[in-house]
């Protein structure tokens, strides 16, 4: 380790170096042409590693969700990715990250322990991390190179980047264009080589959603230079429209068959594959829908399917919010019906709601749409979480402060989020995890209704309080851990969201999901015997978890498929859904109660853990290995580890 540490520590210096040289304007040594590319512009834009040029732009409120909505199908199409990506890497510490084809950061899904640190270097939604404002980094590198970029520690041009390792690669639309980047960042000490491929996987994933989206009307071949390659994410693909011209190709499919952008809308399937699209269809019609096998023009052998357009479907509304927010959250839950019939009575009144569920059962949705039914929808709606920031910033973030306050803060000051929500709704999501100095200074702000920022003067401010929390709130005014006089004050209406295994409308919700989720798409259902072991699950995710599996299962659709089923499914999920029940066939139904374990569940559970941390000390701390040697992976085992901690079950 002591090794490892030193050969770290001589690469950054070296790195180091190599910047400060050619920030001095002599000849400095980069790792790779790529990074040499990078800083060289870096020091051309007046960067230099020890400060930024300037202040980085940062779109807030009405901006950045003009900037979202520009480019919301790609949203909409990566957000299950961006989720089924955090899902494999959940616990490791890291971010998963979307930007513009700007490199405004347009979405974040992250560990709330990493999300903390990555947040005061601006890893949100909003920041700019194109290559001019914030140097070398994977974000605005990979749109600068078009290409996959890692970027490790001291390799980020400005020191302050430099704890982070990020992986990013560009998405492209089918014409070429640049549409954006997916990146995975986290603490560089905890970087896994494999995070690469996993953001190149999921771009790729996402270039085909779009793909598919983009083509509905056209005629797609789809190829690879091996008869399975085809149907797989390595497979190229072009589509050609009614005019018979090529309208869009995917990055395989461009490099497999030499074709440039200028192509577009000029060639025809004649010129790349030396036939008719109808020949080609007719040939495979023949051969009984075995890939056909072809020597185009541009060079090598693919194999090829066509795949005709599907008949025209009316699109569907995209709108999330109906006229009544709240109204479209009744599915049909006798507890959920009353909590709704609850706020409704407290809506436009000067009530502040607690809402109190166990994690992803939806209350920032309730929050959301608390705000979007009630009299102060016309103004914002500005949420906080108050586990997800530090200690040290949620003064500042909160509360606001004064031109020049401390160092490292912005030099025009900053409102803070309370006088953002002026007018509108504040949220504090995990309440419970807010510090007792804190709690202190919120209590003043609500009973005084007046802000004062760090350095600066008292503020009038109005504003309607919507808190959040999963933990038992009674027991910790009880234990000393939050203010009993701050509890009764955001109390005033106590609102309890069931877990989702109490509730007795998962079908309607699973309708209702996949209605928001999957709009334009083909997939209306859940199969039968998915569908039954949904019901016998016990759900620990709540909605989220339900929500989770549902996109993953949409985005492993094929573009005709109407329903999800087990197949859709990756293996850890499907092994989940039927853990504890008995199915004999992969899509029989699963029994409704699950049996009773033989053993106390917690002594198993001990058990296994007790066999996870041998496998830890055995492998020499080496998780890989110690996963490896478990059968299980190595986020699982992550994941594992940390719920050890949290019961206490490891030293240190
Ligand atoms: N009624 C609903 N309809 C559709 N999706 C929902 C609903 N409620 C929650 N979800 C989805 O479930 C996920 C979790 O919801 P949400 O963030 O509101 O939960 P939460 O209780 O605030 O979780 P946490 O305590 O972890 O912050 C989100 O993806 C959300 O879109």
């Amino acid at each position: 380790m002591d090794h490892l540490s030193t050969h770290h520590d001589d690469r950054s210096a070296r790195l180091r170096a190599g910047k400060e040289r050619l920030s001095a304007g002599l000849p400095g040594a980069a790792p790779s042409p790529l990074l040499a590319r990078s800083w060289q512009r870096c020091v051309s834009a007046g960067l230099a590693p020890d400060r930024a040029a300037g202040e980085a732009p940062h779109l807030c409120g009405a901006e950045l969700r003009a900037a979202q909505e520009r480019v919301s199908d790609l949203a909409l199409r990566a957000r299950p990715i961006i989720e089924y990506l955090y899902g494999q890497i959940r616990d490791s510490g890291c971010i998963v990250l979307l930007s513009d084809c700007n490199g405004f950061l347009l979405d974040a899904v992250g560990d709330p322990g990493f999300s903390g640190r990555a947040a005061r270097v601006a890893l949100q939604p909003g920041a700019s991390w194109a290559e001019t404002d914030r140097g070398t980094n994977a974000v605005g590198t990979a749109l600068i190179e078009a290409a996959p970029v890692v970027v490790h520690g001291a390799e980020h041009f400005l020191e302050r980047n430099n704890f982070l390792a990020c992986a990013a690669a560009p998405l492209t639309a089918s014409t070429g264009e640049l549409l954006g980047v997916i990146d995975i960042s986290c603490d560089q000490r905890v970087y896994h080589p494999h995070t690469f491929g996993l953001v190149r996987a999921a771009a790729q994933m996402i270039e085909n959603r779009m793909f598919e989206m983009s083509h509905l009307r056209d005629v797609k071949l789809r190829f690879h230079a091996s008869r399975q390659g085809v149907g797989t994410l390595a497979e190229g693909v072009v589509a050609f429209g009614a005019d018979g011209t090529l309208r869009g190709a995917n990055g395989a499919a461009m490099q497999m068959l030499g074709l440039r952008r200028e192509d577009l809308g000029q060639v025809s399937a004649v010129e790349v594959f030396e036939e008719t699209v109808e020949a080609l269809l007719a040939r495979e019609r023949r051969g009984g829908g075995e890939p056909l096998e072809l020597r185009p023009p541009g060079g090598g052998r693919v194999f090829l399917r066509v795949d005709m357009p599907r008949a025209a479907r009316p699109a569907r509304p995209r709108t999330i919010w109906p006229t009544d927010a709240l109204a479209a959250l009744e599915t049909g839950d006798p507890l959920v019906a009353r909590a709704i019939g609850q706020v409704r009575r407290a809506l436009g009144r000067a009530i502040p709601i607690l809402i109190h569920g166990e994690t992803g059962v939806g209350k920032d949705v309730m929050a959301r749409a608390i705000h979007a039914a009630g009299p102060r929808r016309g103004g914002p709606f500005v949420a906080v979480n108050c586990a997800a920031l530090p200690e040290t910033m949620i003064e500042a973030e909160l509360f606001g402060y004064a031109p020049g306050a401390f160092t490292g803060a912005r030099r025009e000051g900053a409102p803070g989020r309370i006088r953002e929500a002026a007018d509108g709704v504040l949220f504090l999501d995990e309440i419970g995890d807010m510090p007792l100095a804190m709690q202190t200074r919120l209590l003043r702000v609500l009973e005084e209704r007046v802000v004062t920022p760090l350095g600066g003067r008292p503020a009038p401010v109005d504003f309607a309080l919507i808190c959040a929390t999963n933990c038992d709130l009674r027991r910790a005014v009880a234990e000393g851990r939050f203010r009993a006089d701050l509890f009764y004050r955001i109390n005033g209406l106590g609102v309890a969201l069931p877990p989702l295994r109490r509730r007795t409308d998962l079908d309607a919700l699973v309708e209702r999901i996949l209605r928001l989720d999957a709009a334009g798409e083909t997939v209306r259902g859940v199969a039968p015997g998915l569908m039954a072991a949904f019901r016998a699950h016990d759900w620990p995710g709540n909605i989220r978890q339900l929500a989770n599996v549902l996109r993953i299962g949409l985005s492993m659709c094929e573009a005709d498929e109407t329903e999800i089923g087990w197949e859709h499914l990756p293996d850890d999920i499907a092994e989940e859904l039927r853990g504890g029940a008995r199915p004999a066939k992969a899509d029989a139904p699963v029994a409704a109660v699950a049996p009773a374990p033989a053993v106390p569940a917690a002594s198993l559970r001990e058990g296994a853990d007790q066999l996870i941390l041998q496998a830890i000390e055995a492998a020499g701390g080496n998780m890989s290995r110690a996963a490896r040697r478990l059968g299980i992976s190595r986020n699982t085992l992550y994941r594992r580890l940390a719920l050890i901690r949290e019961d206490g079950g490891q030293p240190g």
